[in-house]
């Protein structure tokens, strides 16, 4: 069996034996906390740049299915476990994990102490390294070129080209325009479901393209620094000149933050995980939430005459979501459209709907 290694910027090296795709991969090293979901984790392009390491220390026990892509590929750059299953047994299962890395040419590492590396992560913040098989190893240019990496042009890079329009399930009933900033299927699967007929379009795509040409329009979660998006920033605030409903989830949720003025902060390790508390003030209740961000938005920057933190993470107090004052439009941190994860925050769809039915019974 060949061996495969991280060596993380600090110098730290971990061997371990190779898995998945044979080569040479630098990403800014995070871990995720889910004790399933690793086709979801794979697939959700939020990942990009990132090589992930599960915590949970079995992955790969059902394969990979044609049913639970978050996207049209896998995004990660480099996954890192302690123990990858060889023989999945699911009914659903169509190739294993180790033969989808492959085909997705996602370099992978098992075997390692994935506690020790997390615990390095969680003491010393998210770190850069390289991932590499025995072979190719990364000469002094490489290791400096990883030292330096930050995931750039992100958004570009996962957004789609044109629009793509999926059909409601049943009778449509609402048109919504989901902008693109690295969507997860989950996430049109929850409105189709409602009756709406999504159009998924890209995330440069103008106000007027969209403002009373849909009924509703969603920000979606994505990959990167939401810092570096200046242009959707400046589109988002045109935007909020309009009276459309908006519900903005994760980097949907921090980009309409800046449009509002707010600030953006990079965690020092980030949520990700699928059991992150997190607290409704209004409703004074605290939901179960799946996450996955490394950024978020600076509370006391937020401007109480434009909108309120509503929601709150109770490991940490970070911000979880922010709420308009008077106008249809609130976000979320973390995934309500999860899948697997809990569901519990699924109601906010039914929340976006009802602001939509507000506004259309208002212009009547
Ligand atoms: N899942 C997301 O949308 C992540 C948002 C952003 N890229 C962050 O890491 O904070």
């Amino acid at each position: 069996m060949k061996k495969a290694y991280l060596l993380l910027a600090d110098g730290t090296l971990f061997e371990g034996t190779a898995v998945g795709y044979e080569g040479q991969s630098i990403g800014e090293v995070v871990f995720n906390t889910g004790m399933a979901g690793y086709q979801e984790v794979l697939t959700d392009p939020s990942y990009y740049g990132q090589v992930v390491t599960m915590t949970y220390p079995l992955v790969g026990n059902y394969g990979i299915n044609f049913e639970d892509y978050e996207s049209r590929k896998s995004w990660v750059s480099g996954f890192i476990m302690r123990e990858m299953c060889e023989y999945p047994s699911n009914w659903r299962c169509k190739v294993t994990l180790d033969e989808y890395l492959k085909a997705q040419k996602v370099v992978g590492l098992a075997g390692i102490d994935t506690r020790r590396l997390t615990r390095k992560l969680r003491g010393e913040g998210v770190m850069n390294g390289v991932i590499y098989t025995e072979g190719f190893e990364p000469d002094e240019q490489t290791i400096a070129e990883m030292k330096a990496y930050v995931v750039k042009d992100a958004v570009k890079t996962v957004t789609c080209d044109e629009n793509i329009v999926y059909p409601a399930d049943g009778e449509t009933k609402y048109r919504i325009a989901l902008f693109d900033y690295g969507v997860k299927y989950n996430i049109e699967r929850e409105l189709c479901k409602r009756g709406c007929e999504v159009t998924v379009v890209p995330a440069y795509t103008k106000p007027e393209d969209v403002v009373g040409k849909y009924d509703g329009v969603m920000l979606s979660n994505g990959p990167g620094d939401p810092a570096e998006n200046v242009e959707i920033v400046a589109n988002l605030k045109e935007l909020l000149k309009s009276d459309m409903p908006i519900f903005g989830i994760c980097l949907g949720h921090q980009l309409l933050a800046l449009a509002i003025d707010a600030k953006t902060t990079k965690l020092k390790y980030g949520h990700r995980g699928v059991n992150h508390p997190v607290k409704d003030i209004d409703a004074d209740r605290t939901y179960i939430t799946s996450q996955n961000h490394g950024y978020a938005v600076v509370g006391e920057s937020v401007d109480p005459q434009i909108a309120r933190v509503r929601y709150v993470n109770l490991n940490d107090g970070t911000v979880e979501g922010l709420e308009h004052i008077d106008r249809p439009v609130f976000t979320v941190q973390y995934h309500p459209e999860v899948c697997p994860g809990p569901m519990d925050t699924s109601y906010l769809f039914d929340k976006f709907i009802e602001n939509i039915e507000k506004s259309k019974g208002g212009a009547q």
